[in-house]
């Protein structure tokens, strides 16, 4: 199933977009995984603009967005950007130097632990969180849990493809999560 029917004609005409210039990669990076490669959508100047501004609609007023290595950063900093924010650089361990604060959690293909700069997150920051996929949630939910244990308010989640199948959206009670496409 693909949700390109939102009832915002220039929102579903993004979602097309989406579908027609995200690549399906069969068994990437392990068999078993449909790999979805944004690089055709982000080559594509019009594509790129678009689904930034549809990431960036989704929130109002915010002190930061924070974005997750790597694919999330290419679209995290330009939604910081139209939404005059900063941005919070969400790595993969041992990227930053220190002090950090750390979370690991389990992806689709395997386990990860990602770092951030808590000094960079004022207490009571409202910050957005963008990426370009949910999957299992796993990265998201690490990611959110980070943010809130270093006193940030993290006011909803912002990504490009969801793959619903997957089930992230039960890792995430509570928040805010939107998607320009949602895919089974
Ligand atoms: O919902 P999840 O199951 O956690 O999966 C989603 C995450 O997986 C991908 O990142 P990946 O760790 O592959 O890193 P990359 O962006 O460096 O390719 C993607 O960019 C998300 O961050
Ligand atoms: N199927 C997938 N395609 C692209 N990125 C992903 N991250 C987790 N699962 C993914």
């Amino acid at each position: 199933m693909s949700d390109l029917v939102t009832g915002d004609p220039a929102r579903d005409a993004v979602a097309r977009r989406v579908t027609e210039l995200v690549r399906l990669v069969p068994d990437y990076p392990q068999p078993g995984v449909l790999f979805r490669d944004i690089t055709p959508l982000l080559a594509d100047a019009r594509a790129f603009a678009d689904v930034v501004a549809a990431m960036a609609s989704v929130a109002g007023q915010v002190d930061l967005v924070a974005g997750m290595e790597a694919r999330g950063f290419l679209l995290a900093g330009p939604v910081a950007t139209a939404l005059g924010a900063g941005l919070v650089p969400v790595r993969k361990a041992g990227k930053l130097p220190g002090p950090t604060a750390s979370a690991t959690y389990a992806l689709e293909y395997g386990e990860a632990e990602i770092e951030i700069h808590p000094a960079t997150i004022t207490p009571g920051a409202r910050v957005l969180v963008v990426d370009d996929v949910l999957a299992t949630g796993g990265t998201a939910a690490a990611t959110v849990g980070l943010l809130r244990s270093c006193g940030a308010d993290v006011v909803g989640l912002s990504f490009l493809v969801e793959l619903a199948g997957l089930g992230g959206r039960a890792h995430l009670p509570g928040l805010s999560v939107d998607t320009v496409l949602t895919v089974d």
